[in-house]
């Protein structure tokens, strides 16, 4: 099997190339795939899928991917399905360009959320239009025995997005975050962020499905939106991750900008 390795500020993703969908990727797969000592390693998988070679009907949520000639099938680390992957859209866009499958710099991918489209710039950066972000009212969870209260933001995908009055180094991420099931039925991203500066913000985020992981571009836009919302600040953000820095431009039409770098590091076959 054929594949490359890539990430965006270092959330990191195994890319395969399945043009015509004829890869049988179970669950198990994607796990062996994305361990990090039995297999290869990365906190999902991206299948390179035509979408007329999807095979099954677009759920009403990404209907819009239709009209793309590449839909990005994504998997989490445990193997499960997720709607989106912000950062995932960055790589699956320089993948596409890199191996001569689109020319760009505009390149409209679909995903299970719908479409979305990504520019690649000339400095190596690639923007995405993440689509609609939505603030859904309070939530809540428990990490580490420690109560916490945010916001719940959907972009296409659930997230948590807590404002902490302390450093984000400081809490551990290690186990699962505890959510509460009447408002998470399919679980979520739990982002932890602080102001730093004016209109910067640094952030850790524990995935679900992943995990805590160096960077998640739909967590980055989910903690700008819940910053913007607390009124902390106007439309342009920096986010600081550990794996790097990402720059979100909030639009009045709810939608938003995300842009950051994306590279692809390796290519190879499996065994
Ligand atoms: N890392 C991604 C998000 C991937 C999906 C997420 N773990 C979920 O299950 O919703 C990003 O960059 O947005």
């Amino acid at each position: 099997m054929r594949f490359a390795k890539g990430h965006g500020t270092e959330n990191d993703f195994v890319i395969l190339p399945d043009p015509d969908g004829a890869l049988d990727l179970t669950p198990a797969l994607v796990r062996w795939l994305c361990d990090r000592r039995a297999g290869i390693g990365g906190d999902g998988v991206l299948r390179v899928v035509r979408t007329e070679a999807l095979g099954a009907p677009l759920p009403e949520s990404a209907r819009s991917a239709a009209a793309c000639a590449w839909f990005m099938d994504y998997r989490n680390a445990d193997g499960s399905v997720a709607e989106m992957c912000g950062n995932g859209v960055r790589v699956f866009a320089r993948y596409l360009i890199d191996s001569g499958l689109a020319e760009g710099p505009v390149i409209d991918i679909g995903t299970r959320a719908g479409a979305r489209r990504a520019t690649v710039g000339a400095d190596g950066d690639v923007a995405v239009a993440m689509g609609e972000v939505r603030t859904l009212g309070k939530g809540g969870a428990v990490l580490a025995g420690e109560d916490l209260r945010g916001a719940r933001i959907s972009v296409g995908n659930p997230h948590l997005a807590v404002a902490v009055d302390r450093p984000v180094a400081e809490f551990d991420l290690r186990d699962a975050p505890l959510l509460d099931p009447a408002q998470y039925p399919e679980g979520a991203n739990l982002e932890l962020f602080r102001e730093v500066e004016p209109g910067v913000l640094e952030m850790r985020v524990y995935e679900r499905g992943s995990g805590e992981t160096r960077s998640c571009g739909t967590g980055i836009v989910a903690a700008a939106a819940a910053a913007a919302a607390a009124g902390g600040g106007g439309s342009a953000w920096t986010v600081r991750v550990p794996g790097g820095t990402c720059a979100v431009t909030l639009d009045p039409g709810g939608g938003a900008l995300l842009r950051g770098p994306a590279v692809i590091v390796a290519e190879g076959e499996t065994r």
